[in-house]
């Protein structure tokens, strides 16, 4: 099978494929309209999220067989048209799903322990301990949104440490060991925490709004390591403005990459997100540890064997 890997990934992909009698070839620099038209070309593509395959690019792809997401999020590809086609869709979030759940712990820990903030200050000469207690993690209440791969790991991190996990998904009969499943409402009436593990799609496009928030009891902790624009930024603002949200813990933005530095110096409720004490942020890596990008390879390879030879 003649496949087209258009990001970086662990070099495992390239060697074992290879290995398979795959015929590979690798480009991490040609724009959206440069692999649009050679996409024709090839049965399979691995990708990350350096291009969209929208419906264009899928319509030109009149020999893909497969879709390989190294990753979790699907929100990059045409799931729909992608399915009409016919086109296989593969992705590896049980590759990443321990980093991101650990991530999500760590900020929690971070923020509801003061760790960043009061470390500051001491190497600032400022010893303040009174105001630097924290809240602990045993005994709160956890409602995740999404109880997939990524809400499953966190919770079963998080019932360890004491808390009771609810959580809300529009599947049924999910609820396990370590988490239970309630309606949104009584999740929203009684979680200390909120963390999102959906996909973006349509549905999921800024379910989390003013309304949501204010449905919830006063001074919650906020983890975002799904996508920003499951959350209305300029609500996030608001909510954590009244005091309504007390700590938030943001691994992902309405605003990314490319666009970011620009945006920064624009966006009000961005640069509020940036400077206020109440958050923390980091760029995009939950999912992102030493041992994710291997695990993310292997599994991404191993599917693509069980499927192809
Ligand atoms: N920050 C990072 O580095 C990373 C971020 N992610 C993000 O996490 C997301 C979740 O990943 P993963 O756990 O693997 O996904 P899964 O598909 O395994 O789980 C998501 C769950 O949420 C459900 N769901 C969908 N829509 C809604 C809704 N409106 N309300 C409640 N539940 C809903 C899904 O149901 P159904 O199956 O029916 O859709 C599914 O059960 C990824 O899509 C990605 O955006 C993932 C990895 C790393
Ligand atoms: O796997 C995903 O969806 C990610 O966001 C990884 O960066």
């Amino acid at each position: 099978m003649k496949v087209l890997l258009l990001d970086k990934n662990h070099p495992l992909i390239t060697k074992q494929l290879l290995d398979r009698n795959f015929i590979l070839e690798e480009d991490f620099t040609s724009s959206y309209d440069e692999v649009c038209d050679k996409i024709g070309n090839y049965e399979g593509v691995i990708i990350r999220s350096r291009i969209p395959l929208d419906r264009s690019f899928l319509e030109k792809a009149t020999h893909l067989k497969f879709i390989a997401r190294v990753g979790a999020g699907m929100e990059n590809i045409d799931v729909e048209v992608a399915k009409k086609l016919g086109i296989q869709l593969i992705n590896s979030p049980e590759g990443n799903r321990d980093s991101v759940a650990e991530h999500v712990v760590g900020m929690l820990l971070i923020l509801m322990n003061r760790l960043f903030i009061a470390s500051q200050e001491v190497k600032q000469g400022i010893w303040k301990r009174e105001e630097n207690r924290g809240d602990e993690l045993l005994g709160k209440t956890v409602g995740l949104i999404g109880y997939g791969n990524m809400g499953k790991a966190t919770a079963k991190r998080l019932s360890g440490f004491g808390c009771r996990v609810i959580f809300y998904d529009i599947l049924p009969n999910l609820s396990d060991e370590y988490g239970m499943q309630v309606s949104v409402e009584e999740l929203k009436r009684t979680a200390d925490i909120l963390s999102l593990h959906i996909p973006l799609t349509s549905e999921t496009h800024y379910l989390i709004d003013d309304q949501f928030f204010k449905d919830m009891k006063n001074g919650i902790y906020f983890i975002n390591t799904a996508r920003g624009k499951n959350v209305k930024t300029k609500d996030l603002v608001i909510a954590l403005k009244s005091g309504k949200i007390k700590g938030a813990g943001l691994d992902v933005l309405e605003y990314e990459k490319s666009s970011f530095e620009n945006i920064e110096t624009e966006n009000e409720d961005l640069k509020y997100l940036l400077t206020s004490e109440k958050v923390i942020v980091t760029p995009h890596i939950a999912g992102w540890t030493i041992q994710s990008k291997e695990k993310l390879a292997q599994i991404i390879v191993d599917k693509i064997v069980a499927l192809y030879c």
